[in-house]
């Protein structure tokens, strides 16, 4: 018996333990889930039907479940196909050999111990459990289970076991082939992950921060855990918008008050008639009800004394005076839950007399370099051999800040630094203390166990650990420079292990920096490991150290797309790349594609980062990132 094979492959589903994520474009040890799927489909049946968003078909109601799928799929199945492999997207070790054994079965009488037929062939995975969305049917039987689904309360949302009946059912060992994928944990253990999903990743692996309440000011770059509602009216009080004339009553008005100067105090109040200087900022006294700015008044000293003061025609409708409340009124809601307070926003909550704000985050870090050749930045010459300093630690807080890590007191805003100005000492890197490990297996664990002031040395002698006294608060993330390789000197994934740390992220698709990772370890702090090659670190830091910001503290950050030049130029297969974009002298950005990871010396001038997407083609936008 030859009957011919169709093959109804379900790529829909919500990917609700995915964050939403499109499940099917999901790639697992590079290959998106569906080519492996659709690929071994193809194989075996003559013709493949994919049922989802942007597939062949589609179950009715969208997202209806997948018996409702299987039958979307059954009815544009060409007629001929006699046996319908049933498969779910989901299966990324899914091969041709599993899907003939399958066919194999069904195709076997003897199989099912008579000379009747099974009506379907059904996995079982290597933990022993019927992999429903693994099969092979006989085509009849399977619309004969169909009809009697629809008939016994419909096909949407039933659990696609309802198509089975144990009696004319043959089940197959298939093991490891069956494994499904549906969380990003899963995902994470078959490898390196598309740089595109670390973003979800982390958001699935990281609890975020527990919400804390603190100063304005202490909280530029945590996320607002509660509306933030005014306290204040804006002005509190009534002042004057412009350095004028405070006037009461009507006009002409004699100059006779006490000129008004902001911080003065209550002033006393105003006789209808007369006129007062007043400075901007100053409060309005009693009795005035109008401010006019001095372009917009006469004042007559001409003999007359005490001097009068006249409004000038353009003042007409004109009043410079701010009222109680005219910006925002007490109890005023100046942002929502969720949003990220930015330096203007807490500079917008101390106008609004808020003395503290909800929030998670700000998240702060302490950043570690490795490496026993790595010497302090600013280490004489000539080196011993063999030795270089420390070219990437120093600057490595300005990139973090960028990323939205806590900065150190006293650099908020920075719109001078943002301006060219000097930063403060040691503020290209200010944001993170910063200390060392050495390349041992023993200052690796002292590290990662938070042992105060152990494994970490020299730098600014800061010691690192999770758990620091003296009112001293702990960092959240430990960003480790280096040791995140394979080899003989890299001693972070043992200790990870030895720790029992938990590894959220395991390398990502991406140059450089691919060997990137993230874990969390035992006490909590997570850690976030940069490739040591300089520039792999910088990249690493500002794309994934931006993510991990988001991931802790439940920000929302829209990304800043753009179209650059050349793009089909610089893009690779299977990988994502990190590339240094330049103004292109025409309005535009420009990438360029050398990069050499040893130095920064090709991240210079550059003042975005251009995340180009694996196999993008020309015209495809690219993700502009600030990087410092
Ligand atoms: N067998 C393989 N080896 C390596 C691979 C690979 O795929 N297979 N990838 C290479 C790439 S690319 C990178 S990046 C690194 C990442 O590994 P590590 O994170 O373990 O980095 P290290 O080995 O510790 O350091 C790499 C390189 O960077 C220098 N370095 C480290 N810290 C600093 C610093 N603070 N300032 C300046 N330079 C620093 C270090 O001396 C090394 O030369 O792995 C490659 N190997
Ligand atoms: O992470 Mo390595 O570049 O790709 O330097």
């Amino acid at each position: 018996m030859t009957d011919a094979v169709g093959a109804i492959v379900l790529t829909g589903g919500r990917g609700s333990r995915l964050g939403g994520a499109d499940k099917a474009r999901i790639a697992v040890a590079g290959r998106p889930m569906l080519d492996t799927v659709v690929g071994a489909a193809a194989a075996v049946a003559d013709s493949v039907v994919t049922v989802g968003p942007g597939g062949d078909t589609r179950e009715d109601p969208p997202f209806s479940g997948p018996v409702a799928g299987i039958a979307a799929g059954l009815s544009v199945l060409p007629g001929s196909a006699d046996l319908v492999v049933v498969v779910a997207c989901d299966l990324p070790d899914l091969d041709a050999d599993t899907l003939r054994s399958l066919v194999a079965a069904l195709r076997l009488p003897a199989a099912f111990g008579s000379d009747r037929r099974p009506t379907a062939a059904l996995a079982v995975d290597a933990d022993g459990r019927d992999q429903y969305l693994l099969a092979v049917w006989d085509r009849r039987a399977l619309a004969t289970r169909l009809d009697a689904v629809q008939r016994s309360g419909g096909a949407g949302g039933r659990p696609v076991r309802a198509l089975y009946d144990d009696e004319v059912l043959t089940r197959v060992t298939v093991g490891a082939p069956a494994r499904d994928v549906d969380t990003w944990a899963e995902v994470v253990s078959s490898g390196p992950v598309a740089l595109a999903h670390v973003g979800a990743v982390l958001r699935a692996g990281l609890a975020p921060l527990p919400p804390t309440v603190r100063a304005p000011l202490d909280a530029v770059g945590a996320v607002l855990t509660a509306p933030l509602v005014a306290a204040d009216p804006m002005p509190r009080e009534p002042v004057s918008a412009m350095d004028g004339y405070a006037l009461a009553g009507p006009g002409p008005w004699r100059l006779t008050g006490t000129a008004l100067r902001a911080g003065d105090g209550s002033p006393g109040s105003m006789a209808t008639g007369t006129a007062a200087p007043i400075a901007t900022g100053a409060l309005v006294p009693p009795g005035s009800g109008r401010v006019l700015r001095h372009e917009l008044v006469q004042v007559a000293r001409d003999g007359s004394d005490p001097a009068v003061v006249t409004a000038l025609p353009e003042a007409a409708g004109v009043d410079d005076l701010r009222p109680v409340g005219e910006d925002w009124p007490a109890g005023h809601e100046l942002a929502p839950a969720g949003v990220t307070l930015d330096p203007a926003l807490a500079s917008a909550a101390l106008s609004a007399g808020l003395a503290s704000v909800s929030v998670r985050g700000p998240v702060r870090s302490v950043v570690v370099t490795t490496g026993d050749e790595v010497l302090p930045a600013d280490s004489p010459s000539p080196l011993p051999p063999g030795r270089i300093r420390d070219t990437v630690g120093p600057l490595l807080g300005g990139v973090l800040a960028r990323a939205g890590f806590a900065t150190r007191a006293g650099t908020i805003g920075g719109v001078l630094a943002r301006a060219g100005f000097a930063t403060g000492a040691g503020t290209i890197g200010g944001a993170a203390r910063t200390s060392h490990c050495s390349d041992t297996a023993d200052a690796m664990d002292a590290l990662i166990s938070g042992s105060p002031g152990a494994g970490a040395e020299g730098g600014t002698g800061v010691g690192v650990g999770g758990r620091a006294g003296g009112g001293e608060q702990a960092e959240d993330v430990i960003v480790l420079i280096g040791a995140t390789g394979r080899g003989v000197a890299d001693h972070l994934r043992p200790a990870l292990r030895r720790a029992g740390a938990t590894i959220v992220l395991d390398g990502a698709r991406v140059r450089p920096g691919g060997s990137q990772l993230v874990a969390v370890l035992p006490d909590g702090r997570v850690l976030l490991g940069l490739p040591g090659n300089p520039l792999a670190a910088v990249c690493a830091a500002a794309t994934t150290g931006r993510a991990l910001v988001d991931a802790l503290t439940g920000r929302e950050r829209p990304a800043v797309l753009a179209r650059v030049t050349g793009l089909d130029r610089v893009a690779a297969p299977g990988r994502a790349r990190v590339l240094p974009a330049r103004p292109d002298g025409t309005g535009g950005w420009t990438l360029s594609g050398r990069v050499r990871t040893a130095h920064l010396a090709d991240l210079a001038g550059a003042p975005l980062l251009a995340v180009v997407p694996e196999g993008a083609g020309a015209d495809d936008p690219v993700e502009l990132i600030e990087w410092m």
